[in-house]
Order: structure tokens, then C-alpha cells, then sequence
């Protein structure tokens, strides 16, 4: 039975999915050192944001198939590494959207009308009118950083609020922002003229501290910042600077450059100038069973052999384009492993053509389906959908896509071309019904025959008598021909035939075939 290891806490529900498939471990906050100990025992790891899991974690993960982040950024896990090591990285991209922007604008509004101070001081005994005036968030202008997901619903809760809205996003178009409500501005804009801004931005090398003393410096004195995306978008001793010199109104914080926030960090001596909360941002009880169902379900699937949903690191494909091209991909992946082991020694470039109905299809899964099958005699179940792609680049293989839809023998069909250091081969393959695979072409010699364990493909000329010495050849080795085709282009020309075997080839034989008189070239396969 599968293991799984959950290191952060996750609502039960998720815990429920994962047990159908496999034994699940519990094991909240694990020093780094204990869980390189233990990863080697598990299968999947499920996490939130209080797990990093590096490169050290993920080299000793050798039975590790899938990490599951219980939330939306990913930035606590080494991708590279995971995808290296053939790992998927899935996340819930959606599960606490509207939980995080529902933070962002609770955070606007009780840093607005000092919230946290009032009610410390009434709980504490006081009832203190004068220190606690706020001012209202109507008809001030919000500027968004980052108008995904969540950027956008604050949008819509602020707009309806009657705040002005900007928005500063390099990667959402005119229109989108139209719709959202938003004026897409350049950040200097939206930073000069905000009273507010929120920020919804991943952590990337792009966003690492965007707001920074010279940021503070432009805003409003009378402007508020809050951050519910994500620690070190912000230089946080130039916040505190601002702060403390009255260079900007306010701040709240719900994540941190280091989290757990450093006891001494001067963000906590700033009294109701901020208001920090411990990345609370995704902790509703909705969001945690969306976010945990999310992920186990992926988890669970990618147990089973089924593809995820929403893996970070592996080809886009929605699962209804996944469903349609699955037979495809196993044609893929078949084809890339028959031309792998015909051109024998080290491949540097394959050539995928996508050719009928296929030409029309997602060509990336494809590929990668290609690589897969391609690199598996080498690499063996150490290459996956993953790692495929990286692992081919890694080893010098160019690939080139090409798309023919005239080509119309068969629905949809994949040609592949692998050029290498012992010479070109090249394999056709198609779909009989909706997923019978047929190989139907080998160096261009026209073949119709299924894929099966054991084959042997010879070169030869066409001439009476070869198929019955390699018949009567097999035989001496014990090997039964399961099935035998010839194809060929003219009578008496050069011809290809592919045998279908019951048994491996023993040692030695396929010395033997090629000094059968005719046989030109010979190849044993083994799918
Ligand atoms: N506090 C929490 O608990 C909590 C919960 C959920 C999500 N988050 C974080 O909130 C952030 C946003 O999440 P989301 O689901 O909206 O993601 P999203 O991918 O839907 O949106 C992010 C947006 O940022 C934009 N962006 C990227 N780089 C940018 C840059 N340099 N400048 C401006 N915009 C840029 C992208 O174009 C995108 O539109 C993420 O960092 C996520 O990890 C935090
Ligand atoms: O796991 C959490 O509670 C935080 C999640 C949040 O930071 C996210 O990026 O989804």
C-alpha cells in the first residue's frame, strides 16, 4: 500500500481521501533533518505553507511521486528539484480565493477603524472613544498589485464598497481589467495616486521586495498598505521606516519574509500603525476543505495512475483534453520507445509530427509523451510526464513539432523521426477505433501490426526464402512467432519485417539474423 505524509495540519476531510488509497501519516512540524530522515518511506506529501521542502527533502524523496500543496503558492517547494527528479507538484489554485481576498479586505478595513486596538483595549478594561477615529475606505482609491484570482474579487467587494479602483498587472490585458472594473495603470501611477494598496502577486525574483523604501517614499503620507500575498514582496525594515517617520498612514501584514515572524522583528514595535495576523489568510473552514479536497483527490489519483488536475510541473491539460488524448499519448508514448530502441545509440534530435485529426490537438502532451517513451530504455521508470521534457534537454535532444492535417490514411496519426549517433529511424503510429494502437509505418515501409512486448524488425531484400530461414532460425532458439508482416514499397526492392514474439531474444541471436543472406539490419524491441 501506497504511504502518504502529511506534514502540515489539513482538514479531515482530505486525510479521509488519501486513506481509500493509501496508509496516512500525520506528522506536524518535523525538523528539516527528520523529515530528509523519513521522506525515502513515502509516496506523497502533503503540505501547506508551514513545510519547506527543498532540495535536500526532495533528494532523499526516492519513492516520492507527487507533493501536494494544500493551497495556491508554491514557493515553499524547490520545483526544479521536483521536477528533476520527476516528482509532480500539484496545488489547489482556487480552493481559498475568495477566503484570502475576504482577509485582504478585512485587513483594509480594521486597520481603517483600528479594530485590533479597540478591542484590545475594551477587553483590558477601558472604554476609549477619542483614540480609535478611523477613516472610511468610500471613495477612496484602491490600488491592486496583481489582479489574478483574488486581485480580481477584492476588486469586485471594493468596487461594490464605492472605492476607485487601479490596478497595475504586466501580464492581464485592457479588457480583462475593463471588465473587472479596474484602471490598468503603471505601478509608479498606482503607487503616487492610491490610498490603499493590496497586493496579489506570487513571490517571484520579479516581485522580491517591489515595495521598498524608495516605493514608501512615492505613496501618500495618508496611504495603507496590506499584504496577503505573499513575504519578501516587501522590504520589511523599509516598512518599518516608513512607518515609524510617518512616511505612509499604515500597514497590514498577514505574511512575512520569515515566517513565524522573529520575536525581535521591528514590525511588531509599531503599535496601531499595523495590524499583523499569522498567514491567516487562507484559514476559513471553507477554504481548508476546498484546498483539502482539492489536493487529496490529486494525491489519491496520481496514486492510482491518473493524471492531476492541477500539476505546477507537468504539461497544462485540462482534464477533458487529457481524457480525448490519452490514447494518443500512449501511441506516443509506444512510438517514442520503438524509434528510441531502432536508432539504437544516443538520439540528438526527434522529429514529432502531428499528422490528420492529431494536428488539430494540444502537440506539448504529445511530446512529452514522445520524450517519455523515447528516453525509457535509458532512463527507465526514473522518467515521467514530468521530467521528460527537462531530462531530454539536458541530454542535447532537439525536437522539432510539425503538423500535417492533410495527411488522412488514418483519423489522426503521429509520425516520429529520431536522427542519432548510429543513424535515422523513423516509426508511424495510429489509433484503431478509439484506442487499438497500430504501428503503421517503420523507416517508411507501410506495416499495419500492433505494438506488442517482444518484436524483432529486420531490414532486408525481398527475396523468397528470408522468412523462412528466420523462421526456421527462431525455431532452433526456441523463440515462437506469435505474428509476421511484410512491408515494402516495390516487389523484390528493399522490404521491413516485423516479427511479434512470444519470448525475449536469447543472447547471441540477433548476430545470428544478420548473417542470414538478404537481412540487412535487424532490431529487436522490447515495449
Ligand atoms: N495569505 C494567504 O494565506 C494566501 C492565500 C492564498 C493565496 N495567497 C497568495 O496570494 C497571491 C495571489 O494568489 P492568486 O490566487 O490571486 O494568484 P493568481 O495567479 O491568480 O494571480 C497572481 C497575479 O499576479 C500577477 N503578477 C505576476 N507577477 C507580477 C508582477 N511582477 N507585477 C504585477 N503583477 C504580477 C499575475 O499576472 C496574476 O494575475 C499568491 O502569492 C498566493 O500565494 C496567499
Ligand atoms: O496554507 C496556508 O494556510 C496558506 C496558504 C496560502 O498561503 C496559499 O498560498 O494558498
Amino acid at each position: 500500500m501506497s504511504k502518504v505524509l502529511v506534514s502540515d495540519s489539513i482538514d479531515q476531510v482530505g486525510i479521509d481521501i488519501l486513506s481509500q488509497v493509501a496508509q496516512v501519516d500525520v506528522k506536524i512540524g518535523l525538523p528539516p533533518e527528520e523529515l530528509v530522515r523519513i521522506i525515502p518511506e513515502y509516496d506523497a506529501l502533503m503540505i501547506r505553507s508551514g513545510t519547506r521542502v527543498t532540495q535536500e527533502i526532495i533528494e532523499a524523496a526516492n519513492n516520492l511521486k507527487i507533493i501536494g500543496r494544500a493551497g495556491v503558492g508554491v514557493d515553499n517547494v524547490d520545483i526544479p528539484a521536483a521536477t528533476r527528479k520527476g516528482i509532480v507538484v500539484v496545488n489547489s489554485p482556487q480552493g481559498n480565493t475568495i477566503a484570502a481576498a475576504e482577509h485582504a479586505l478585512t485587513m483594509m478595513l480594521s486597520m481603517s477603524r483600528y479594530v485590533p486596538d479597540a478591542n484590545q483595549s475594551v477587553k483590558t478594561g477601558q472604554w476609549d472613544r477619542k483614540s480609535f477615529v478611523g477613516v472610511e475606505v468610500y471613495k477612496k482609491t484602491l490600488g491592486i498589485v496583481g489582479l489574478g484570482k483574488i486581485g480580481s474579487h477584492v476588486a469586485a467587494v471594493a468596487k461594490a464598497m464605492g472605492m476607485k479602483l487601479l490596478a497595475y498587472d504586466p501580464f492581464i490585458s485592457q479588457e480583462r481589467a475593463d471588465q473587472i472594473g479596474c484602471r490598468l495603470v503603471d505601478l509608479d501611477l498606482l503607487i503616487q495616486e492610491s490610498d490603499y494598496i493590496t497586493l496579489h502577486i506570487p513571490k517571484t525574483k520579479e516581485t522580491y521586495h517591489l515595495f521598498n523604501a524608495e516605493v514608501f517614499a512615492k505613496m501618500k503620507p495618508t496611504a495603507r498598505l496590506i499584504n496577503c500575498a505573499r513575504g519578501g514582496v516587501i522590504d520589511e525594515t523599509a516598512l518599518a521606516d516608513a512607518l515609524r517617520t510617518g512616511q505612509i498612514a499604515g500597514a497590514a501584514l498577514d505574511v512575512f519574509e520569515n515566517e513565524p515572524l522573529e520575536a525581535d522583528s521591528p514590525l511588531r514595535e509599531l503599535g496601531s500603525k499595523i495590524v499583523l495576523t499569522p498567514h491567516l489568510g487562507a484559514s476559513t473552514e471553507e477554504a481548508q476543505v476546498n484546498v483539502a479536497i482539492d489536493v487529496a483527490e490529486q494525491i489519491r489519483d496520481v496514486l492510482l495512475g491518473l493524471p492531476a488536475r492541477s500539476a505546477v510541473n507537468i504539461p497544462g491539460l485540462y482534464p477533458d483534453v487529457l481524457e480525448k488524448l490519452k490514447p494518443y499519448l500512449q501511441l506516443a508514448e509506444t512510438l517514442g520507445n520503438l524509434v528510441g530502441q531502432l536508432a539504437g545509440g544516443r538520439v540528438d534530435f526527434l522529429d514529432v509530427r502531428l499528422q490528420g485529426e492529431l494536428a488539430g490537438t494540444s502537440s506539448q502532451a504529445v511530446v512529452v509523451a514522445s520524450l517519455k517513451g523515447l528516453l525509457s530504455q535509458a532512463l527507465r521508470e526514473r522518467v515521467n510526464y514530468v521530467n521528460a521534457g527537462i531530462e531530454a534537454k539536458e541530454r542535447g535532444i532537439r525536437v522539432i513539432e510539425t503538423r500535417d492535417a492533410s495527411v488522412t490514411d488514418y483519423t489522426g496519426s503521429l509520425h516520429l523521426e529520431a536522427k542519432g549517433s548510429l543513424g535515422t529511424h523513423s516509426v508511424t503510429g495510429a489509433l484503431l477505433g478509439d484506442h487499438e494502437i497500430r504501428i503503421t509505418s517503420v523507416d517508411d515501409f507501410p506495416i499495419n501490426v500492433p505494438p506488442t512486448r517482444y518484436m524483432l524488425f529486420t531490414l532486408h531484400r525481398d527475396v523468397p526464402g528470408i522468412i523462412g530461414n528466420i523462421g526456421s532460425l527462431l525455431g532452433r532458439f526456441n523463440v515462437n512467432i506469435a505474428s509476421m508482416q511484410v512491408g515494402r514499397k516495390i516487389v523484390r526492392g528493399e522490404a521491413v519485417m516485423v516479427l511479434s514474439l512470444d519470448d525475449p531474444l536469447p543472447e547471441g541471436i540477433l548476430a545470428e539474423i544478420i548473417k542470414v543472406s538478404g537481412i540487412r539490419d535487424a532490431y529487436t524491441v522490447t515495449l
